[in-house]
């Protein structure tokens, strides 16, 4: 659950996607700015704490290995990252059209079990990794950006393998998104409270008049 405590907030990240894409690699990446090309399958959970528009937040990422039952909405283990997190991280590579294709259903996935009403925009991002082999590409930028677009994600085609700089931008990038998407859920919140008193107004003066 996020958490703000003046200028402190505290988010809960999940990084999703089929096997091999780089998911470990890209928050590898993020933490220590290293690739170091073997990473495991050992779920992880780590916290770091980030400096974005002078506030600091820390984030606590959730490096949940690929089983094929993710992709299934009724896995008990799927439904529990979603609500645990605030903001989703969702990669394919883009030497591997199945790993796009699975993208599409994990944003389904999110919007069916996660409450986003009021959300004016998805804390989401989808990653196109392994830039560096664009020889082998099957998926191209232009399809990714509008899948993003079509269910209003932000976009980011990467090398986990070959820069730190653009891994950082989607971990902030995202950062800004579930600060957005909190903003417009409490206005919802705030509309709601205005619209319940007037109705109680209502109701009393009803009530007065009989
Ligand atoms: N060339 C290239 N290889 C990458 C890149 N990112 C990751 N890899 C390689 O892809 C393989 C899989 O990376 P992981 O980070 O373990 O992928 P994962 O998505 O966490 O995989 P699972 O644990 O099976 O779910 C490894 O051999 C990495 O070295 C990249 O940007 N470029």
């Amino acid at each position: 659950m996020t958490r703000l405590n003046g200028q402190r907030m505290d988010a809960n990240v999940v990084v999703l996607g089929t096997d091999n894409v780089g998911k470990s690699a890209l928050i590898v990446r993020f933490l220590t700015r290293r690739f170091i090309g073997e990473y495991g399958d050992i779920e992880s959970l780590y916290t770091h704490n980030v400096v974005v528009d002078g506030r600091e937040q820390a984030l606590n990422i959730w490096d949940a290995p690929y089983s094929q039952q993710d992709l299934s909405s009724e896995s008990l283990m799927y439904e529990k990252r979603v609500q645990w997190a605030d903001g989703f991280v969702l990669v394919y590579s883009i030497c591997d059209r199945a790993s796009f294709n699975a993208v599409s259903r994990l944003i389904q996935i999110i919007k069916t079990n996660k409450d986003i009403l009021g959300f004016e925009k998805m804390p989401i991002v989808i990653v196109g990794n392994k830039r560096d082999l664009h020889h082998h590409r099957t998926v191209l930028s232009e399809e990714g950006r509008l899948l993003a677009l079509s269910a209003d994600c932000q976009f980011y085609e990467v090398s986990a393998a070959e820069n730190y700089h653009s891994v950082l931008m989607v971990f902030h990038g995202l950062v800004d998104r579930i600060r957005e998407s909190r903003v417009s859920v409490k206005k919802l919140a705030g509309i709601k409270g205005i619209v319940k008193s007037m109705s109680a107004v209502f109701t009393r003066r009803r009530t007065d008049s009989l």
